[in-house]
C-alpha cells in the first residue's frame, strides 16, 4: 500500500488550511493535453465515475484539485468541495454539475481563472492521488473567445507543471506526437524527462503497429515512460447498472479485450499498456515523488511555523483565545453591565422621565390655553369670547370662562392616552440604554450580537407593551372624573410648578439673548417695533410713516415676530410666576386661578400612578427575561460555525485566532511529518537489514493516520 502518498496528502489537506504559501506546496500530478486529447476520459477512468464537466463551450475554466482519497472497507463513494461546505455528494452527477456551475462561472471573456477548485472523492476503488486537471490547450481560439485566451491557457499550464510536481502529458495516438502541445510544454519545464509520464489515449483509433510505435518513441524520450489507453466510456455501463454505476470495469473489460486481441501489446512487449497500469504508475510515481520532497516540505514547515510562534508571541503575548472563550466571555461581561445598570435604572428615574414628558405637555396645554398670543402680521385682535389673562387675578370666584379653561385643561391631560405614551416613554428609554450598553461593549464590533441584543429587547418589550399600557390607562381612569388635592400635594406642586416657568423664562430669555446676538440688538430692536406697530393695526402702522423701519427683509421680519413672541411670553412668565408666589396661590381652594400648579397636580398623580405599574410590568418583567432571552440568541444554542463567525466579525479578533489556528495547525503538521519521517527512516534501515519496520510512535493527538 503506498502509505506515504496517503499520510503526505493528509498533510497536505491540514496545510491547506494554514493557507498554502508556494513552499508548503507538496507534490501533484498535474494533468495537461490539447482539448479533446481524451484527458477528462483519463481521469474518469482513474476514478471509476464520470463527474467532471463536458460540453463544446470550453468547460473547463479553473484547475480542478482532485484529492483521492481510499478508504478501505467502505462501501460509500462520495465527493466533498471542503471549500463550499456542501457536504457528501453521493451522486456524481451532481458533482458534475456543481463543477460545470463552478466553471461556467468564470466570465466568457475571462475564459479562465487561476483560481482552483478543490475536490476530494473518497471511495474504496480509487488510489490515494492528488492530481490537477487544467484547461486543455487550445490551437487556435473559436469564434468569440477572446484572442489572448491560448495564451492564458499556457501561462497557466506553466504555473502548474513546476516542480515538485509530476507532469501527465495527455496526448491523442491519432494526433502526430510531434504536434503534441502537452509533451512540448513538458519538455520546456522538465527537457529530461524525468517527471513526465506520456499517456497516449485513444490508442483504438490507430493501427496497433503505429500504436506500438508510439509507446516506444524515440524522439520525446521520457524516463517514466509512455502508457497507452484506451478510455472511451462505455455507455452501456450506465445503462446496466444506473447512471451512478462505477464504470472502471466495464473501461477496463473494453481496454483488455483491445489491447489482448493484438500481439503488439503482449506482456513481452515491453509496452506498458492499461488503465490499471496507468494507476499503478501513477501511486508509484506519485509516492516516490513524495519521499524525496519529505525534508523539503518538513524544512518548510519549520521555517513557517518558526514565524508564526514569532508573531504570536509579539502581537498576542501567547495568549490563547478561542471564538468560544471569546463569545463567552464577552457574554458574561455585557451581562455584568446590564446588571448594573438595573441598578441606576429604576423607579426614581422612570419617574423622572416620565414627569419630564408630562411637564412638556403642561406647558404645551399653558401656552395653548391660556398664554396663547398668535404671532401674525395682521392686528392681533383676540376672539370676542376671550379674556386676557391679566384678569384671572381679579376674577369672580364663580367665573364660569375661568372654571371651563382649567376643567378642560385638565381633561385634556387625563385623557391624552397616558398609558400609552408612558409605556412607550419607557421602553424607548430602555432600547436606548441597551443601545448605549452595546456601543460601550466589545459587542459594538459585532454585527450578529448587535442584532441578537437588540431582537432580543424588542421581543420582550413588544410582549408586554399592550397589556402594560393599558393597565396603566385602567389604573389613572379615577383622575379623568374627580381630582382630590391634600395641602400638601399642593405646596409641593406650587414648587414644581415655579421651577418649571422659572425654566422656561429662562429658555426664552436666552433665545432672545441669542436671537439679538444673531441679527444684531440694534436691528432687531428696530425691526421689532415696526412688528409691534403693525400689530397695533392702523394706528401703529400710521406712526410708522418717516421711520426708517420700511425695507426690513423678508428674513429680518420673520426673525423679528420671533423676538418678539420672545419677549412677551417671557413678560408673561414672569407675570404668572408672580400670581404663583401670592398668597392667592397659597391656598388649593383658588385652583383656577393658579392653572398652573393644579395641572402639576395632576402630572404628578398621574405620574405616581404610572409608575408602580410600570415597575412591575415592564421594568422588573424585562431585568428578569433579557439575560435568559440573551442566553437563547447568544449562549449554547449557537453551533460552533456560528460562534466562530460571529467572533470574526471583529478584524483583530479574527487575526488573533486565524494566526493561533495557523500555529496550531504547523505544530500539528510537523508532528505528523516528523511521525512519518522516522517512519521512513526505520522503513528504510529494515529494508537493508531485510527486517520488518518499527511501529510508528502515537502523537499527541493520538495515533495518526
Ligand atoms: N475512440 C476513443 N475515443 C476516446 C478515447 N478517449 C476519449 N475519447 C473520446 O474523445 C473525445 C474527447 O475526450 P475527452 O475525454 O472529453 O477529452 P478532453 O481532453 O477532456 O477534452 P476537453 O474537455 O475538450 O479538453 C470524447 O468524445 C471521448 O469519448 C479513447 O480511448 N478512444
Amino acid at each position: 500500500m503506498m502509505v506515504l502518498t496517503r499520510k503526505m496528502i493528509e498533510i497536505r489537506n491540514i496545510l491547506t488550511k494554514v493557507g498554502q504559501t508556494a513552499a508548503l506546496q507538496l507534490p501533484s500530478i498535474v494533468v495537461i493535453g490539447s482539448q479533446s486529447s481524451g484527458k477528462s476520459s483519463v481521469l474518469e477512468a482513474i476514478v471509476g465515475h464520470e463527474f467532471l464537466p463536458k460540453g463544446s463551450n470550453m468547460v473547463t475554466r479553473r484547475p480542478i484539485e482532485l484529492t483521492l482519497i481510499n478508504t478501505p472497507g467502505s462501501t460509500a463513494e462520495y465527493g466533498e468541495f471542503p471549500a463550499l461546505n456542501m457536504g457528501k455528494m453521493t451522486d456524481f452527477s451532481t458533482i458534475q454539475k456543481t463543477l460545470t456551475e463552478l466553471n461556467l462561472a468564470v466570465p466568457e471573456e475571462d475564459c479562465v481563472s487561476d483560481d482552483p477548485i478543490q475536490l476530494n472523492i473518497y471511495s474504496p476503488n480509487v488510489p490515494d492521488l492528488s492530481l490537477i486537471d487544467l484547461p486543455g490547450y487550445i490551437q487556435v481560439s473559436s469564434e468569440g473567445q477572446p484572442p489572448e485566451l491560448k495564451e492564458k491557457i499556457a501561462e497557466l499550464c506553466e504555473r502548474y507543471i513546476k516542480p515538485p510536481n509530476v507532469i501527465l502529458a495527455i496526448s491523442a495516438a491519432d494526433v502526430d506526437l510531434a504536434n503534441s502541445t502537452a509533451l512540448r510544454a513538458s519538455r520546456r519545464v522538465d527537457p529530461r524527462g524525468e517527471r513526465t509520464i506520456g499517456v497516449i489515449t485513444k490508442m483504438d483509433l490507430v493501427e496497433p503497429s503505429r500504436g506500438y510505435a508510439i509507446l516506444k518513441d524515440k524522439n520525446y524520450p521520457l524516463r517514466l515512460g509512455y502508457v497507452g489507453v484506451v478510455c472511451k466510456s462505455p455507455g452501456s455501463a450506465k445503462y446496466f447498472f444506473g447512471k451512478n454505476a462505477n464504470i472502471s470495469g466495464a473501461i477496463i473489460k473494453n481496454e483488455n479485450a483491445f489491447f489482448n486481441a493484438h500481439p503488439e501489446f503482449g506482456p513481452d512487449t515491453g509496452a506498458v499498456v492499461g488503465t490499471v497500469n496507468l494507476r499503478q504508475k501513477l501511486m508509484n510515481v506519485l509516492e516516490q515523488t513524495m519521499a524525496s520532497s519529505l525534508q523539503g516540505t518538513s524544512d518548510a514547515i519549520h521555517q513557517e511555523l518558526e514565524e508564526a510562534t514569532y508573531e504570536f508571541k509579539v502581537h498576542y503575548n501567547d495568549r490563547h483565545l478561542t471564538a468560544e472563550t471569546y463569545l463567552a466571555e464577552s457574554l458574561d461581561r455585557f451581562k455584568h453591565s446590564f446588571k448594573d445598570f438595573t441598578q441606576v435604572f429604576g423607579r426614581p428615574q422612570v419617574r423622572e422621565l416620565l414627569k419630564r414628558e408630562l411637564d412638556q405637555k403642561v406647558l404645551d396645554f399653558l401656552a395653548q390655553r391660556y398664554w396663547n398670543k398668535p404671532l401674525t402680521e395682521e392686528p392681533y385682535r383676540p376672539r370676542r369670547d376671550e379674556k386676557p389673562l391679566t384678569e384671572l387675578p381679579t376674577a369672580e370666584p364663580d367665573n364660569m370662562y375661568w372654571q371651563r379653561k382649567l376643567d378642560a385643561s385638565t381633561s385634556q391631560l387625563t385623557k391624552l392616552g397616558f398609558g400609552r405614551l408612558a409605556t412607550n416613554v419607557v421602553a424607548n428609554a430602555l432600547a436606548q440604554h441597551m443601545d448605549r450598553l452595546v456601543s460601550e461593549s466589545t459587542f459594538r464590533e459585532h454585527p450578529f450580537a448587535k442584532k441578537a441584543i437588540s431582537d432580543a429587547t424588542n421581543t420582550i418589550l413588544n410582549e408586554r407593551f399592550y397589556s402594560t399600557s393599558d393597565q396603566v390607562e385602567n389604573c389613572i381612569k379615577p383622575y379623568k372624573y374627580e381630582i382630590e388635592v391634600e395641602d400638601r400635594e399642593w405646596a409641593q406642586s406650587r414648587d414644581n410648578s415655579q421651577k418649571l416657568l422659572k425654566e422656561e423664562l429662562k429658555a426664552c430669555e436666552e433665545a432672545y439673548k441669542a436671537l439679538g446676538n444673531s441679527v444684531g440688538k440694534k436691528k432687531l430692536a428696530q425691526a421689532m417695533t415696526f412688528v409691534d406697530r403693525q400689530r397695533e393695526g392702523p394706528r401703529g402702522a400710521a406712526t410708522l410713516e418717516g421711520t426708517d423701519a420700511f425695507g426690513f427683509s423678508h428674513a429680518l421680519l420673520e426673525r423679528a415676530r420671533e423676538g418678539v413672541f420672545l419677549r412677551d411670553r417671557s413678560a408673561l412668565l414672569k407675570m404668572r410666576l408672580y400670581a404663583i408666589k401670592s398668597k392667592q396661590c397659597g391656598n388649593k381652594a383658588n385652583k383656577y386661578y393658579c392653572p398652573e400648579v393644579f395641572l402639576d397636580v395632576v402630572a404628578e398623580k398621574l405620574t405616581s400612578t404610572a409608575v408602580l405599574f410600570l415597575n412591575v410590568e415592564l421594568l422588573s418583567e424585562f431585568y428578569y427575561h433579557f439575560p435568559r432571552e440573551l442566553d437563547n440568541r447568544l449562549g449554547r444554542h449557537l453551533s460552533p460555525e456560528q460562534v466562530d463567525a460571529i467572533a470574526r466579525e471583529d478584524p483583530k479578533i479574527r487575526k488573533h485566532i486565524d494566526l493561533q489556528q495557523r500555529k496550531q495547525l504547523l505544530e500539528l503538521a510537523l508532528e505528523k511529518m516528523d511521525s512519518l519521517m522516522a517512519l521512513e527512516k526505520s522503513k528504510k534501515a529494515a529494508e537493508r537489514s531485510g527486517q520488518q519496520p518499527q511501529e510508528e510512535v502515537p502523537s499527541r493527538w493520538g495515533r495518526i493516520f
